[in-house]
């Protein structure tokens, strides 16, 4: 993938001496200071990320059979890609398809990430029905599809909110289709929990982040990134109507389900 304006900067996000948690200013946000070093954070922070993506069109190829109709009545198979960012995912798959099999929607609240993924989208695959829309993923109204791509954005959401957002996907997810959930997770034994977090902080250190950025990171995302178990997520996905899910990843703290309608 080519980058639209300039070389990927690396993360030097939380370098300096950090604020309180308390202080608003120093959340963690998908602004344009995060965009800007997005793809160097993300693959430097989230153990897995790269196998992660390699995986959908492999799932992709296994479960989208065109059971949807674009707009000239072709019969295409429709993924939502929620909480796009960057469009990696949507990336990964446009690479592995041709042009006229799929359609994507490509889904983000933060104005500057759609902004960069649209431009990025459209030059690398000027070809493909590719669909970048600024919005909340809890209002969205979703068309029947065939794959959902949760690739680390429900933890974003709100607790209380999870149920609604997985339901409605539930609802237009066509006999057949998948939906690929990816979160960080905790542990809800303590000790093992304390494990995964110091050895992700390893991964952290190994990947060149110092102590001041690890710690500056961890505070800006306490209230914002909130974690369940791997089980409370197995729970919701049954109660919500899913009957079959696996996790099918699992790297330190970091995991991927896949459910079946
Ligand atoms: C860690 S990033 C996702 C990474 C991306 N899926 C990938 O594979 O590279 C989380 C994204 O979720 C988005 N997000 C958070 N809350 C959202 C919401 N309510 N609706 C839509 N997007 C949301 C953020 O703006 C951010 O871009
Ligand atoms: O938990 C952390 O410290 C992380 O950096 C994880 C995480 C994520 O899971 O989304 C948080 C924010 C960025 O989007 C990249 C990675």
């Amino acid at each position: 993938m080519s980058q639209s304006k300039s070389a990927i900067k690396h993360d030097t996000l939380f370098d300096k001496p950090f604020t309180t948690p308390l202080d608003k200013a120093a959340r963690f946000s998908f602004d344009e200071q995060v965009v800007a070093c997005f793809p160097d954070m993300i693959r430097r922070s989230v153990p897995g990320y790269g196998q992660v993506l390699a995986m959908l069109p492999i799932f992709a190829r296994r479960h989208c059979k065109y059971r949807q109709q674009d707009d000239n009545g072709q019969r295409v198979s429709r993924i939502y890609d929620l909480g796009c960012s960057l469009g990696a995912a949507s990336m990964t798959l446009a690479g592995e398809f041709e042009a006229q099999d799929l359609q994507i929607k490509a889904i983000d609240i933060s104005p500057a990430m759609t902004t960069e993924a649209s431009t990025l989208l459209s030059e690398n695959y000027p070809e493909h029905d590719i669909e970048v829309i600024t919005a909340d993923i809890r209002d969205v109204k979703l068309e029947p599809c065939d794959m959902v791509i949760l690739n680390l954005t429900l933890q974003f959401l709100p607790a209380a909110d999870r149920v609604a957002v997985l339901e409605n996907i539930y609802n237009v997810l066509s006999e057949g289709g998948i939906l690929v959930l990816t979160e960080k997770t905790h542990a809800f034994d303590e000790q093992y929990d304390a494990w995964l977090v110091e050895r992700y902080y390893d991964f952290k250190r190994a990947n060149g982040y110092t102590e001041m950025e690890i710690s500056g990171k961890r505070n800006a995302l306490e209230n914002v990134l909130i974690t369940d178990t791997l089980d409370e997520h197995h729970a919701r996905l049954s109660d919500v109507g899913f009957e079959r899910h696996l996790t099918w990843f699992q790297f330190l703290n970091f995991v991927s389900v896949v459910a079946f309608k």
